[in-house]
């Protein structure tokens, strides 16, 4: 027993001298002098250790963007975590059901790969310089350190990590969350997390199955889809970026954000919701872009509104655009956030150099005024493919009456038919008349109250364009009647004109005739008017 208390005392005290003289190093030996130190240590340590470690950051190139084989090595231990490590980290997964667990900072937990036993362990480092905060710092870095035999380097190496990323990889996809995202104002307070992009969960019902349009065009926009997210061999051969541009385009309530929604459901990809008004800069636009992931969709929407994209051209156009209701929005816009952003900015961000980091991302504008757009930036190979959606038609109307009233067919569907094809209804107004208004509405009242509204949707289109007409007749009137006082002007000042030249010539010719007699008359005149002035002079 007092053998045992000796053998304690000693380790004690052999520790003690340790970090005594570690902490005399610390303090007292200049900083080149114990980077040598540590230098020398680890080769010497080298020449006896026989383990080899692996260092994996989460974040690379200057944090600029979370490291893929971190994200896929975390993934493929979180399995190993939950059974392994004592301190865990919990995560919500997918659609929210389930908590995805993974190992906390500073564990460790082991591996083994024919007969090859490893080690993970979790590390992070903080800023030498503290400074006090009372929310989390966002400069702690984390990397994973995997740690084995040398005499398994090559398997390792060569075997092991690769299948480790790719089954991670597939794990993330399996997990996957998908999320909507929104950036953050590039300038002033915005959270304690200096993050570009917020996010919560992205949970959107709309599928291609409930959008109601033509069912070609609507198959003709899977069938892209469907080609372009397995085209990344099909780009890289072309030499073309792996991204595709789409333009939506028509009136409000045609189904422009549905449609987007329901394409992120089909692909499976998350949405970028991007505010352009928000972002201050060409390079924080940079920025944003770097930060999104692949399989995602990037939308800006109501792009005419977002910002003047007329670029130079504005100028040149400035009357006519101080009363147009949309640029005097945007310029509104434009003045309260600050943003620098231009149209030129905007063009690099969708098919710019930066633009090609990453893959397998879709780029989505919408707008309601196409023809305000500048054409560069809607030409093919920025905005790939252009889909207009436009006012429901009798097919759109049928999938609507699925959804809405799980109706395939009615005797009501015939004058809905011949109406619907007579008038402008937007699908959310069809929509919206096809919603029951009590828990166990009729389906016939339902489509009754649509028949009502297309009716007088009729009836108001037809008195707004005989209204039209009226105007525009008036308008012609008052043109042609206008016309026709010029005209008179015209004529008269023309007959004037004539008879003036008339006189001039005949008083001309008159002239002429009488240019012998006009000496005679001179002198006469004369003679009467030096008369006169003698009778005025002798006061007569
Ligand atoms: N084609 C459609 N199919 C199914 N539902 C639609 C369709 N169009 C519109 N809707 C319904 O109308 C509502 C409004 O549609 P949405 O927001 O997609 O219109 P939008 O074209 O984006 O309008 P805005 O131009 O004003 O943004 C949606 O909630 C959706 O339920
Ligand atoms: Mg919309």
């Amino acid at each position: 027993m007092s053998k045992m208390s000796e053998i304690w005392t000693g380790v004690g005290s052999t520790l003690a001298s340790i970090m005594f003289v570690h902490a005399m190093i610390q303090q007292y030996l200049p900083y080149r002098f114990r980077d040598y130190m540590e230098k020398y240590m680890h080769r010497i340590l080298g020449f006896t250790n026989p383990y080899i470690h692996i260092r994996f950051h989460e974040f690379s190139g200057e944090r600029l963007k979370r490291s893929e084989a971190y994200t896929a090595i975390e993934a493929y231990l979180s399995a190993k975590s939950s059974k392994l490590a004592k301190r865990l980290k919990a995560q919500i997964g997918k659609d929210s059901k389930n908590l995805v667990l993974s190992m906390d900072d500073h564990e460790e937990i082991t591996d083994e790969f024919q007969q090859a036993k490893l080690w993970w362990s979790l590390s992070k480092t903080t800023p030498k310089t503290q400074s006090f905060s009372f929310y989390p710092t966002s400069e702690e870095k984390r990397y994973l350190t995997l740690k084995f035999h040398r005499r398994y380097r090559e398997i390792i190496t060569e075997v092991y990590l690769n299948q480790v990323i790719e089954k991670g990889k597939a794990i993330v996809v399996e997990n996957r969350q998908r999320k909507l995202y929104t950036n953050n104002p590039s300038h002033g307070y915005y959270g304690y997390k200096k993050t570009l992009w917020s996010h919560v969960v992205f949970d959107h019902p709309a599928t291609f199955d409930n959008i109601a349009m033509d069912p070609t065009k609507k198959k003709e926009i899977i069938d892209d889809l469907i080609t372009f997210s397995k085209g990344k061999e099909y780009y890289a051969k072309v030499g073309k970026a792996w991204k595709r541009g789409y333009l939506l385009y028509g009136p409000p309530g045609t189904g422009k954000s549905t449609m987007i929604a329901a394409m992120a459901n089909f692909l499976n990809y998350d949405v970028y919701d991007l505010e352009l008004t928000a972002v201050k800069e060409n390079s924080d636009l940079r920025k944003l872009l770097i930060e999104t992931s692949n399989k995602s969709i990037i939308v800006i929407e109501d792009i005419d509104c977002s910002l003047d994209l007329t670029g130079q051209r504005k100028k040149n156009k400035e009357d006519k655009e101080e009363t147009d209701p949309i640029k005097e929005k945007s310029k509104e816009d434009r003045d309260h956030k600050d943003s620098k952003v231009t149209l030129s900015g905007l063009l690099n961000f969708i098919d710019g150099l930066w633009s090609a980091c990453g893959g397998e991302r879709l780029i989505v504008f919408t707008t309601n005024y196409v023809e305000k757009l500048d054409p560069a930036l809607i030409r093919r190979g920025r905005m790939d493919k252009h889909i207009e959606l436009s006012y429901c038609g009798f097919e759109g109307f049928k999938i609507l009456a699925r959804n809405y009233l799980d109706l395939d067919s009615h005797h009501l569907f015939e004058p809905i038919r011949c109406l619907i094809g007579e008038t402008q209804m937007t699908p959310a107004d069809v929509a919206e008349n096809l919603m029951p208004k009590t828990i166990n509405g009729d389906p016939e009242i339902c489509l009754k109250n649509l028949i009502e509204a297309l009716e007088k949707a009729k009836e108001d289109a037809r008195l707004k364009a005989e209204e039209e007409a009226k105007e525009k007749e008036l308008s012609t009137k008052s043109g042609e009647a206008k016309k026709d006082a010029e005209e008179k002007e015209l004529l008269t000042k023309s007959g004037e004109a004539k008879e003036e030249e008339k006189e001039k010539e005949l008083s001309a010719t008159s002239g002429e005739a009488k240019e012998g007699d006009s000496s005679t008359k001179e002198e006469t005149e004369e003679d009467g008017s030096t008369r006169l002035k003698d009778k005025e002079c002798n006061g007569v």
